[in-house]
């Protein structure tokens, strides 16, 4: 895919107030990008920059290699969809789509009359041109919207809250609708929403906003898999956070060596092979003590270690790859993020997993699919919300009942 728009260094001020920092952002042609955050973050102001509809304090913002410094909106091509009661409900269908093409007189008043047509069937509303607007749907509303936006078959679609006026299954349907159109036309469609399950559910990628810098841009599965903060971890589903301890950083391979490690003291080193071997090279950098015969080991461990141990208050020890922690591997203090759905309650007959601990139940909270338990575990801080599936012949367990509880090493991350 090629680059099709780049901002780099924008910064855009309201006065005193800075509302886009420091913004450095590549998006490919034919792509779905979101900009998601919470509200006063930035996102439509960013969305207006890119539209031309707001200069920026500084900074560039180019569009197909061009610079866009000079460039009035119209003349951009770009096209901005606004909320569905932006049409006009005394228009046909037919008029307010035509609409979109008031500025282009350019268009032949004869050609016309196809472009609106053309624009209805792209948006699945072809034959609908004479109906009245206010006879329509709101999900219909919003499709008209569309193709008034879509009729000048602009390179790239700017959509603010397009879907925030509609009911939830409306809304959801739309999310679907829009992702097909989207690969239909294969234009760049730039979403704004505050909805982090619309982001997740539309976009090829996502850049999640705060306070007017982009806190992580990744596409969906990274962003909710591997959040590189805390604060987008939050933002983006639920996340347990517990204090862990990274005691031991070694090589793959290495980590399962040495002593057992469950069950040693939180916050103790457990004595295996790689901390020694962390030990030696610590002395080996420290001026005045001398090499030994494991430190070409221990320098590759160091210089590039694979495997964390982690040792997680009230669960014990796990052992992770570096991949899981945004910053890297180091030893010390660090909170460790548990998505609910990778903990598991153990039901009757189930197979004792590799870490698993007694829990008591604190609060069910039922979704028809899904339960969400608090379960509470000696030691762990607060009780860990736990996402489960209702499957027939599993019960739903009450507040107060005794369970036991399963995680997975590979599903946490730390920050
Ligand atoms: N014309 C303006 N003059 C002064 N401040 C503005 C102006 N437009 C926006 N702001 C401020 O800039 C910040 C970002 O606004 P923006 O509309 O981009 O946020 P947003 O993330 O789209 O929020 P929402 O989801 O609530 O629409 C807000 O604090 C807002 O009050």
């Amino acid at each position: 895919m090629t680059d099709l728009i780049k901002l780099r260094g924008v910064n855009k001020y309201y006065g005193t107030y800075h509302a886009l920092r420091d913004i450095d952002l590549t998006i490919r042609a034919g792509e779905f990008f979101s900009l998601l955050g919470p509200s006063g973050c930035g996102k439509t102001t960013l969305l207006r920059v890119i539209a031309g509809f707001e200069g920026v304090s500084d900074g560039t913002v180019m569009i197909s290699d061009r610079d866009m410094a000079n460039v009035p909106p119209n003349q951009r091509p770009t096209n901005m969809v606004f909320q569905s009661y932006a049409i006009f409900p005394h228009l046909t269908v037919a008029e307010n789509v035509a609409f979109g093409l008031r500025k282009r007189s350019d268009i032949a008043k004869s050609a016309r009359a196809g472009l609106v047509e053309e624009a209805l069937e792209m948006v699945g509303l072809g034959g609908y041109g004479k109906r009245a607007a206010h006879a329509l749907s709101g999900g219909q509303r919003q499709r008209v919207a569309l193709a008034r936006a879509l009729i000048l078959k602009p390179k790239v679609l700017l959509l603010d809250e397009p879907l925030s006026a509609l009911d939830k299954k409306m809304r959801e349907h739309m999310q679907v609708e829009l992702i097909r159109l989207q690969r239909h036309v294969g234009i760049t469609f730039i979403l704004v929403t505050h909805d982090q399950e619309e982001a997740l559910v539309m976009s090829d990628r996502i850049a999640v906003m705060f306070a007017g810098e982009i806190g992580q841009m990744d596409d969906p599965e990274t962003l909710y898999r591997r959040p590189k903060s805390r604060r987008v971890a939050e933002f983006i589903g639920k996340m347990n956070f517990l204090p862990g301890q990274v005691t031991a950083l070694s090589a793959a391979g290495e980590a399962s060596s040495g002593a057992p490690l469950a069950g040693h003291a939180p916050g103790t080193v457990p004595p295996n092979r790689t901390n020694r071997l962390l030990t030696d090279l610590m002395d080996k950098i420290a001026p005045g003590t001398e090499a030994n015969a494991d430190t070409d080991t221990a320098e590759e461990a160091a210089a590039s270690p694979e495997v964390m141990t982690v040792d997680i208050a009230g669960l014990g020890a796990a052992q992770i790859s570096v991949d899981q922690a945004p910053e890297g591997a180091k030893l010390g203090e660090v909170a460790v993020g548990i998505r609910p759905e990778t903990l598991a309650i153990l039901f009757e007959g189930e197979m004792p997993k590799r870490h698993e601990c007694p829990g008591v139940v604190d609060e069910v909270v039922y979704y028809g699919d899904m339960t969400y338990y608090d379960v509470r575990i000696k030691d762990v801080p607060q009780p860990l919300t736990i996402a489960m599936k209702n499957l027939i012949g599993r019960p739903v367990l009450e507040v107060g009942a005794a369970c036991r509880v399963a995680w997975d090493d590979r599903a946490l991350v730390l920050f």
